[in-house]
């Protein structure tokens, strides 16, 4: 089936939803089918969910393209027909594992449980996505949110990668979906990709240090200057719009603070954290309600002074400024 048709079926089986659609599916240059937004949509906007075609778990192509073909047998004749329309970029002799590898989205991060949908799966990548896929264990549902506010006519996207430089980037791109990056990061001219590549290098390594429950345990505080070297990183490289990242920083800051018994600059940072994932996967995943919890009673997390209670508050601590700059350098530690 070529793209045309396809997006045309896709656009019919859209029509078939009560709500009026805020994107179609269109043909996009050299990216076969993509989803275009049909109005502007704000940031936090929850732009569609949908229910899985078919769930898998990895495996050899061929035990994988058996189990494949009795789950299909068991969809009615619509749903199988979504998934045979799926792209595939690794036709031959297992078309239906092909069809999974190309659109699978993990089912919870680093999950090895995937899963494909009619119109989540025609979402095209960018390397400075609009949008983001998330998981919910809970009503084993696939959520796609506007990250940053999409213009009408605007191409909605969402993230393959998994970061670093563009150098990396673009070799995983093309092994694993056999396509040539050319999003607005890596057709920036070549000194500015330069600049993005030192901060997206400098954000992985960060982030790495930053997980180290050693110099958690060790040396907090410089665990913590990590967590706002990493946020001023990401303001830099996502131009203010860096939640879905944000979300998981302010949750490692929450778990340095509370792991040495700060619990009031914990709670702030699962408040951030919460309003971080309120923007990118809406307050009803469990992450979200964790943290919202967690804000409310940072004690109750199971590393409550589990290294230390050095930080444990005392009365005469001043918490927080009215200065916004104080207040960060007051949060994040930082002396001057
Ligand atoms: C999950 S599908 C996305 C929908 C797909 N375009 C379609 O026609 O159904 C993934 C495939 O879309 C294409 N694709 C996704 N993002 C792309 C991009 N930024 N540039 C070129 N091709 C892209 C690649 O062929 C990739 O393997």
């Amino acid at each position: 089936m070529d793209s045309n048709t396809a997006s045309k079926e896709q656009n019919s089986s859209l029509e078939q939803h009560d709500e009026p659609l805020m994107f179609e599916a269109k043909t996009i240059p050299l990216k076969g089918i993509g989803l275009v937004a049909l109005q502007d949509i704000p940031q936090g906007t929850l732009i569609i969910q949908e229910k899985p075609l078919l769930v898998t778990r990895p495996g050899a192509p061929a035990a994988l393209e058996a189990f494949l073909s009795s789950e299909l047998k068991k969809l009615d004749k619509a749903s199988q027909r979504q998934f045979l329309s799926l792209h595939n970029n690794f036709p031959g002799k297992h078309p239906f594992a092909g069809i999974m590898k190309t659109n699978a989205l993990p089912c919870g991060s680093g999950s090895e449980i995937g899963a494909v949908y009619p119109t989540i799966c025609r979402i095209n990548h960018s390397c400075l996505p609009n949008s983001q896929n998330t998981w919910n264990s809970d009503t084993k549902i696939e959520t796609i949110f506007a990250i940053s506010p999409i213009k009408c006519g605007e191409e909605i996207t969402i993230s393959y990668d998994k970061g670093g430089p563009s150098a990396v980037r673009q070799a995983s791109l093309k092994q694993s979906f056999g396509f040539q990056c050319t999003c607005v990061v890596c057709s920036q001219p070549k000194a500015l990709l330069r600049e993005s590549d030192t901060r997206r290098s400098r954000i992985q390594q960060l982030d790495g240090q930053i997980g180290d429950p050693f110099r958690m345990w060790k040396s907090p505080g410089e665990s913590l200057k990590d967590c706002h070297s990493l946020l001023q990183l990401l303001k830099a490289e996502y131009g203010g719009y860096s939640e879905p990242f944000a979300a998981r920083l302010y949750y490692d800051a929450f778990q340095i603070s509370i792991a040495h018994g700060d619990k009031v600059r914990a709670s702030i940072f699962a408040e951030k954290s919460y309003e971080a994932r309120l923007m990118c996967e809406g307050g009803e995943t469990p992450e979200a309600k964790k943290v919202k919890m967690l804000a409310t009673n940072p004690s109750n997390h199971s590393s409550f002074m589990v290294y230390s209670s050095k930080w444990k508050n005392t009365k005469k601590e001043k918490f927080g400024e009215a200065d916004n700059e104080a207040f960060e350098r007051w949060l994040f530690r930082i002396s001057n």
